[in-house]
């Protein structure tokens, strides 16, 4: 493992505490109209994604009844019963199937509160539920999915421009129809709280961390709020303060994730970010959110234009972080 992958493994073990919480403007971009307005719409990219690595899209033409839809069998999945999910379980190092609090982030050492089960196109053949036990969850999903990934090329073309590449540059790097595909989609439910200690309080829906992919498209949903980024950093690089995310209906919510981060040569931002737990006053039922997370097809070779860092592929990447939070394979 080379020097830049151990500092980025060391980064999220510092940042398991609270922390303090400040309000911070997240920009809301509008991506309507997007081949006449690609100039201005990069621009805002641009300065939002160098600055604070976190930005919303609005008017961004994915149909909210296919997102509402990706909610409404997330739930009929998650609640199907334990052995049926167990039916179809995460692989170490496969970003697909289901898996039950398994994640274990460096910052907290602690497993995040939740189940997740994800979509990695071309490892799913044994992973879907049958048509019996959630009606079209397979093909209502895939047209969630390749949805999304159409919405990711489109900023990751404007991020292109900027860089002075190809603008179908991160296009061709994240190609479906190859069996290299790497991108996912992550259905995610965070338990239900009604019920709980106050000893589980303590513990957090997501801990601190930054995403490895190049671009993360993330859907919550409205009154289900925690999500929180942390953009500042300390002299010895601690998070300093948190900022809330608001889960606004409409809007999908964007971060540059560490792959992009070096690829670009460390001028897209990955930043922090983590789901915290209801306060007592707070709702505090399940949340459910939906991830898509763009990540470089396994035999693209991570290599900034100026050549910053050392070149490597985005199989042996993700290989790396996954055996951080999963275990080895
Ligand atoms: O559920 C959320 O709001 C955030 C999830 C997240 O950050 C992740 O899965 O990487
Ligand atoms: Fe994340």
């Amino acid at each position: 493992m080379n020097d830049y992958a151990l500092t980025e493994l060391n980064k999220e073990k510092g940042f398991g505490g609270e922390g303090l919480t400040v309000d911070r403007e997240i920009p809301i971009i509008d991506m309507s109209d997007y081949f006449h307005r690609k100039a201005e719409i990069t621009e805002e990219l641009w300065k939002a994604a160098t600055e604070i690595g976190f930005f919303q899209l609005k008017n961004h033409g994915i149909p909210q009844e296919l997102i509402d839809e990706a909610f409404f069998l997330s739930g009929q999945f998650f609640d199907l019963p334990q052995e049926t999910k167990a039916k179809y379980p995460m692989l170490p190092g496969t970003n697909s199937g289901w898996e039950y609090k398994a994640q274990v982030r460096p910052s907290t050492g602690t497993p995040d509160n939740k189940e997740s089960y994800q979509i990695t196109l071309p490892r799913m053949k044994p992973l879907w539920p049958t048509g019996e036990e959630v009606p079209m969850f397979r093909p209502s999903l895939m047209a969630f999915e390749r949805h999304n990934w159409a919405l990711a090329m489109k900023v990751l073309s404007c991020f292109a421009d900027k860089l002075g590449l190809n603008s179908d540059f991160f296009t061709a790097h994240h190609d479906p129809e190859s069996p290299e595909y790497q991108s996912t989609v992550r259905l995610i439910h965070y338990l239900g709280m009604e019920d709980a200690k106050p000893e589980d309080f303590k513990f957090w829906r997501a801990g601190a961390h930054t995403d490895y992919d190049c671009l993360t498209l993330l859907h919550q949903r409205p009154g289900q709020g925690g999500l929180q980024l942390c953009p500042g950093k300390d002299a010895q690089g601690r998070a300093i303060a948190w900022t809330d995310v608001p889960p606004l209906a409409g809007v999908i919510t964007c971060n540059i994730g560490d792959m992009l981060m070096r690829w670009s040569d460390d001028k897209l931002v990955s930043n922090l970010h983590r789901v915290r737990m209801p306060k007592p006053d707070e709702y505090l039922g399940p949340r459910y959110s939906i991830a898509y997370f763009a990540q470089a097809n396994k035999d693209a070779v991570l290599e900034g234009p100026e050549g910053k860092y050392e070149p490597m592929t985005a199989h042996d990447y993700m290989q790396m972080r996954l055996g951080a939070n999963f275990g080895k394979k």
